[in-house]
Order: C-alpha cells, then sequence, then structure tokens
C-alpha cells in the first residue's frame, strides 16, 4: 500500500507551489474525499478498482452533486460516466470501510454502528486545552480572538475550546508560540483529567509519547510535585520535552527505560491500540489496517496494565486508556487484570465532575456519534490500602 494521503498531499502541493489558494484548497478536499470514500465511489461506478479520475467523477456527481458535464470536465473526462442509484446494501459500502471493519464495528455496537461509521466520515473539530500553567480558558478565548480565531467552550471538559469556523493555521500563532494551548480532542482531555492528579503527588505516565497528556497533569500539578514520563520512543520523549519547555512545565523527569521498583501515587496507562476511534481524523487509517492488527495488541495493554498495577502505591489509582472501540482491547483487558489482580478494585469514572452520558458499563466510553469526540475507553482502578 502506498503513502498516507497528508503526505501525498503534502508532496503534491510542494511540488506545485504555483497553485493559488482555492486551487491547493480544492486538491486537498479532492484527495481527501476520493481517498475517504473510495470503496462507495468503487459501488457507485460497479468497478472496486476505478482510476482515480472515474473516482474524482463519482464523488463530485454522486456525492457532493456537481453536474454530471461539470463533474466530468474537473475529472478530466471526455464525458459522464454512468453511475449506480440508491444506497449502498452494505455497512462497510454505505460509509466506505473494509468488510472487516465494518463487521467489528456491528459486534462492538449493535443498532448504533449506522450512527457511529456514518460520523467516522465527517471530520473532527478541531479542540485546544488550555494551559492553565500559562492562562485561563475565557482569557484564551480573548487571545485567540485578537488573533483571529474564533472559539467555543466545550462543555465536557473545563479545559477544552473548539475552533468556530474555517480552519486557521494554528501553527502560525504567537499564542501557540508561547505555550497557552495544545490542540487536543475532548475525549482525549477527559482521559488526562481522571487520573485526578494533585500538586506534590508522584504521577507516573506509562506510556506518555511525545507528552500530550504529561502537560496536562503536570499543569493539574501546578508544577509541583514528581511526574515521571516513560515511553520506548526516544523521539516522541525529545518532543516531550520541546513542549514542556514551551509549556512552562518543570516539573517532569522523562524516563528512558522502563519504569521499575517505585511506587507512585498514580498511573496513567494511555496504551497503545488499534485507534479505531480517532478514524474520522484521516482519510486512509481504515484501509491501511489489518484485523491482525487487532489482535495482536491486547497482549502488549495486559503487560502495560499489569506493570502498571506493580508500580501504583497502595492505596493509589491506575487509569487504563485507549482511543479505540475494540472490547478486547478494552474492557477484556482490564476485566482480567481484575481477575488476576484482587487488591484492585474498578470504581466509577469522574465521579462528581464527568458528564453521565460519557459512562457506559461503569466505564468511561466516548465517540464521534454521541459526545462529538473521538472514540475513547478508559477504566478508573484504585489498589486497596491493604
Ligand atoms: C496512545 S499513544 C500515547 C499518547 C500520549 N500519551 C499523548 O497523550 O500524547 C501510546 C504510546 O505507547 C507507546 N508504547 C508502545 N509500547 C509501549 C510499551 N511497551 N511501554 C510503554 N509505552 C509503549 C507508544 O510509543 C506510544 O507513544
Amino acid at each position: 500500500m502506498g503513502s498516507p494521503a497528508e503526505r501525498v498531499l503534502d508532496r503534491t502541493l510542494r511540488a506545485h507551489r504555483d497553485l493559488s489558494r482555492d486551487q491547493r484548497q480544492a486538491l486537498a478536499e479532492s484527495l481527501f474525499n476520493v481517498g475517504l470514500w473510495r470503496r462507495r465511489l468503487g459501488f457507485l461506478l460497479g468497478n472496486p478498482d476505478a482510476p482515480p479520475s472515474a473516482l474524482l467523477f463519482a464523488f463530485l456527481h454522486g456525492l457532493a452533486e456537481v453536474p454530471a458535464g461539470e463533474a466530468a470536465r474537473f475529472s478530466g473526462l471526455g464525458a459522464p460516466l454512468p453511475l449506480a442509484s440508491g444506497e449502498p446494501p452494505s455497512l462497510a459500502l454505505r460509509y466506505s470501510l473494509p468488510d472487516w471493519l465494518a463487521e467489528h464495528f456491528s459486534r462492538e455496537l449493535g443498532p448504533a454502528a449506522e450512527d457511529f461509521c456514518a460520523h467516522l466520515n465527517v471530520p473532527g473539530p478541531i479542540t485546544l486545552r488550555v494551559n492553565p500553567l500559562r492562562t485561563s480558558r475565557e482569557a484564551l478565548e480573548q487571545r485567540l480572538r485578537s488573533e483571529g480565531v474564533e472559539t467555543r467552550p466545550g462543555a465536557l471538559s473545563p479545559l477544552a475550546l473548539h475552533v468556530v469556523g474555517p480552519r486557521p493555521n494554528l501553527y502560525g500563532l504567537d499564542s501557540l508560540r508561547e505555550g497557552l494551548f495544545e490542540v487536543q480532542d475532548e475525549g482525549s482531555q477527559l482521559l488526562g483529567l481522571l487520573v485526578e492528579a494533585r500538586p506534590g503527588e508522584s504521577v507516573l505516565d506509562l506510556c506518555a509519547g511525545a507528552g500530550g497528556k504529561t502537560l496536562q497533569l503536570s499543569a493539574a500539578m501546578e508544577n509541583r510535585g514528581r511526574l515521571l514520563a516513560y515511553d520506548p520512543d526516544a523521539g516522541r520523549l525529545d518532543r516531550l520535552l520541546q513542549r514542556c519547555s514551551r509549556a512552562g512545565v518543570s516539573n517532569v523527569q522523562v524516563l528512558r527505560a522502563p519504569p521499575e521498583g517505585m511506587q507512585v501515587d498514580r498511573v496513567l496507562v494511555d496504551a497503545p491500540c488499534s485507534e479505531l476511534g480517532s478514524l474520522r481524523r484521516g482519510p486512509d487509517a481504515r484501509f491501511r489496517l489489518e484485523p491482525t492488527s487487532l489482535s495482536e495488541l491486547p497482549r502488549v495493554q495486559r503487560e502495560l496494565l499489569a506493570r502498571a498495577g506493580r508500580l501504583v502505591r497502595p492505596g493509589g489509582r491506575v487509569v487504563y486508556a485507549t482511543c479505540t472501540v475494540n472490547r478486547a482491547e478494552n474492557e477484556e483487558v482490564v476485566l482480567g487484570f481484575l481477575r488476576e489482580s484482587p487488591g484492585f478494585r474498578r470504581v466509577p469514572p469522574g465521579v462528581g465532575w464527568l458528564d453521565p452520558s460519557c459512562v457506559r458499563e461503569g466505564f468511561l466510553f466516548c465517540a464521534p456519534h454521541s459526545q462529538g469526540t473521538d472514540g475513547f475507553f478508559a477504566a478508573v482502578l484504585e489498589r486497596g490500602e491493604g
């Protein structure tokens, strides 16, 4: 399989610097939509292996309702092509998913699968997390307005601002360079909040990556106490350190080897997962996945959660989180851990602050079709004092 769509677009735009702003926008949207909808477009054309010009025509005429002649001209075709009419017969074809993945979502979500899959084809909002070490949400809203970016507060996380209107170039903003905010989905912010880290505590971010949640945890700790960040990917940890300095975070200690022999107050396991909850973020992630990528993950996840269990002190908390919709990586990992670890119990997530719509069977579960967030799962586990 070729490169991800984002990289192809980037290469194409760099090779054609003469394109106008509108032309660049049209190119980006065509590539995104043809990439995303390719299975449904193949159905419309009666040919799953149709060439790109035919796919573009099918998108423009069949889905975007551009008149046939114009759509053919835009697509570089001599004449319009015949398209099938009527709704595609399967979930996979309706929402342009591989068959195995549509079947997976049907098994996971039952009747809600249709709505969930429809939302995977609508781009998610751009959501920011205010950095409370530098400013407040209200002050950030004002500051962004002065920089030409309108936002509105999120309803689920007290740290969230959603960008309103056209996609701005956030990376050109002084407010970003000054570390006033980070880009972070509102559901992802809930995972960080579930840790309920407090100033002065010791907290371990066991899968810290480039530090999205490490920064959030540090702010919750008011930059006080010990925040340990581990990830096997050294490059991500380097980026984490750069982001810490931009955000004014000074209580983070990066671990370059897996943590052992310590006992901390709280551990966040933001586990590597199949990422089925963030499929709306890119057009072709769904086509790059293999069923085996789902089945291989629970073993790693079980190991990580067991390690977290050994690293938390009696009376401490472990939050296990993923951005996927897959019981084998979510509920089953946690329930298996609880069976083998009688000293731990599951506690209701976010008591007193988490919107009840985000709780399913005692776990956090949020998704594009129900909360407007990417899809996330989390369990809050506490170790008994004994
Ligand atoms: C969901 S991402 C973490 C995202 C990060 N917490 C954030 O908020 O930006 C999962 C991370 O787990 C890391 N990972 C993979 N295997 C691991 C292991 N055995 N132990 C710890 N982390 C691991 C990956 O490198 C990846 O950065």
